[in-house]
């Protein structure tokens, strides 16, 4: 597990402010509603320590039960009010809170799933979740109850010092140097565990992440007995995580520790200074007894302000993630900029096309090729040569550094990304279910499609029979990633769902596994519909569909060596040859499909 990134833009604490005020201004009228109610519930509290002075210095001494029964009364009425506007408060405020998260949230995930496809390369996916669930949780304690009590806290501490104030001002001073030392240790001790905070949230996305993938690939991890390997690294996690929670506990404890020490100290003092002012007539009893008091509540919520302190820190610093990745501009704001081009009739041509994923190695270099509307052109070349990447950048996934990629004329980098991507369609060796129906997942591209057309699609696909002979048919549940389903079968769905997307241009890679002759015919037949009048990018590993194609590339180390048709490539005698006579003259030994001994001969 890697350490916490380093080079990180630094935390921007003026930006932070900016955007927490934005954020409180938005929920004005809760904030607003939870600062008076926080206001009337502590003034309420002030009720009944008060009026202890009252009933030992005027009740006691003159037996005053008339007064008495008043105070009796004061100090009811403020615990109702203290009581029923605590309530409210978490009512008002945390229901607001919650209702922010949510909206956060659904916000951040929006604006993820629209970040470039190389963002997601380099980002682990358990960070990314981080980002969505757990960081808009900072906003609880921002516009949660977090800063109003934090508000509260200071306030009242004010008000009781105040009220110190009046009733032995020297016995106060005593009292705020001692607060201040606290207050000072406070400081230190949290200065040191901000980072410590903050570490930890980076800890859990990466344990979450690993625990993620260890689940994803649990057939891996049981085939290869890994189980015990794979724990120790999660257990490794888990312990770092530990560690680091332990380091807070220690820190907010000694804190803890720190703080009641120092209201115990401040109470000896209060007691042998102010018992000596009583006995000098200097102060009162019932005002000695209401000192020591109000002395808790000044502590009180100064001890509440360093631990809301601290995890107002962690909002900022959740917020601070969040708008990092919003300043990032998704493929929609970037398409804001670019002309409208509703039609795509699907050609296709690369100008001299170079890419690199990492700055110094290329990938691609030079490839410059066209692909009239309506082509089939094959890929063919050795593992490594760059093929998944010539597909990457059709579908627009990252744009080369030198070079143009043309669709009907028009660079792609001068298309709207979401109306080219409207056109295309994949159906890729493993083909991504989503865990649901059958149905579901063949109207993934058009959602309002009618059973009528998934029907006709899964025809098209020749997956409708074998849809039928599930006891569901198409309401059939094909688990996480598809997999209650055979290999070919998801190969047959995938295939219905690009049919019902109709696009012009259309990307195959083609499954290097052999399946028996029956569903491979099968297949081949539904591919062969789907290619039909588009403009067609193959990773080829099927004599038929090489034979097929067009015109076949053949790329070797990122260039294109070799291009043509099948026959004139054979008739070359160079690298296709000899691929062709490694690979696919082995499969046309070993099994023939019907129908392409034709073409293989032909
Ligand atoms: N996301 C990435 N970041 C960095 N390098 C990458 C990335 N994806 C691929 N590469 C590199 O680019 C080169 C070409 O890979 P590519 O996947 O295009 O080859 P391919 O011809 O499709 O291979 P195969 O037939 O094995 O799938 C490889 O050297 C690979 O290591």
């Amino acid at each position: 597990m890697n350490p916490p990134a380093k080079g990180k833009p630094k935390y921007d604490s003026k930006r932070a402010w900016s955007e927490v005020r934005a954020l409180m201004w938005e929920h004005r009228r809760s904030v607003g509603i939870g600062l008076v109610l926080m206001i009337i519930s502590r003034a309420s509290g002030f009720v009944l320590p008060y009026s202890t002075k009252f009933v030992l210095d005027d009740v006691i001494p003159n037996k005053d039960i008339r007064l008495l029964g008043i105070i009796a009364l004061a100090g009811f009425a403020a615990t109702i009010v203290q009581s029923v506007t605590g309530y409210a408060l978490s009512q008002v405020v945390s229901v607001a809170a919650q209702q922010a998260i949510a909206r956060l949230r659904e916000d951040v995930q929006g604006h993820l799933i629209r970040l470039p496809v190389r963002y997601f390369d380099s980002t682990k996916s358990g960070v990314l979740v981080s980002r969505v669930m757990n960081d808009p949780e900072g906003i609880r304690n921002l516009i949660g109850t977090g800063l109003i009590q934090l508000t509260g806290g200071i306030l009242s501490a004010i008000a009781a010092l105040g009220v110190l104030i009046h009733l032995n001002w020297r016995l106060t001073l005593v009292t705020v140097v001692f607060l201040a030392i606290f207050g000072a240790g406070m400081s230190v001790a949290f200065k040191r565990l901000r980072p410590i905070f903050r570490e930890r949230s980076v800890i859990t996305a990466e344990v979450t992440g690993r625990l993620t993938e260890t689940l994803g690939g649990i057939r891996l991890v049981k085939v290869y007995t890994a189980e015990e390997r794979e724990r120790a690294v999660f257990g490794k996690g888990v312990q770092r995580l530990f560690a680091n929670i332990a380091k807070t506990i220690t820190g907010t404890s000694l804190t803890g520790t720190l703080g009641f020490a120092v209201v115990g100290v401040i109470g000896v003092i209060a007691m042998y200074v102010g018992g000596r002012d009583v006995i000098t007539g200097a102060m009162t009893l019932g005002s000695l007894l209401t000192f020591v008091f109000f002395i808790a509540m000044v502590t009180a919520p100064l001890v509440q302000v360093a631990s809301i302190g601290t995890q107002i820190t962690e909002a900022f610093a959740g917020l601070d993630r969040i708008r990092e990745l919003r300043d990032m501009a998704t493929e929609d704001q970037e398409d804001e900029r670019k002309q409208s081009v509703p039609t795509v009739v699907g050609h296709v041509k690369f100008d001299q096309v170079s890419f690199e994923y990492e700055p110094g190695v290329p990938v691609l270099h030079d490839v410059t090729f066209d692909a009239p509307a309506g082509t089939t052109t094959a890929l063919v070349g050795s593992s490594g040569s760059g093929k998944s990447t010539m597909i990457s950048l059709i579908m627009a996934f990252a744009q080369p550094q030198q070079g143009r990629i043309l669709v009907d004329g028009t660079p792609v980098s001068d298309l709207r990304l979401r109306e080219y991507r409207h056109h295309l369609g994949v159906v890729m060796q493993d083909n991504f279910l989503f865990d649901g129906t059958v149905k579901e997942n063949i109207a993934f591209t058009k959602p309002s499609a009618t059973d009528e057309e998934i029907m006709r699609v899964a025809q098209i696909a020749n997956a409708h029979e074998f849809i039928l002979g599930f006891p569901q048919g198409y309401e059939t549940i094909v688990g996480e990633r598809g997999v209650k389903l055979s290999g070919g079968q998801r190969q047959r769905v995938a295939i219905a769902r690009a049919i019902l997307a109709d696009p012009r241009v259309l990307i195959l890679d083609e499954a290097t596994l052999s399946l028996d002759s029956e569903s491979e015919h099968l297949i081949q037949e539904g591919l062969r519909r789907l290619r039909a009048g588009r403009t067609t990018f193959v990773i080829a590993h099927r004599l038929s569909t090489i034979t097929s194609a067009n015109q076949i590339l053949v790329l070797e180390k990122g260039q294109i060596v070799e291009r043509g048709t099948h026959a004139e490539l054979l008739a070359l005698g160079g690298r296709y040859r000899d691929l062709y006579s490694r690979q696919y003259q082995m499969e046309l030994d070993q099994f023939i499909n019907p129908g392409e001994e034709i073409a293989a001969t032909g």
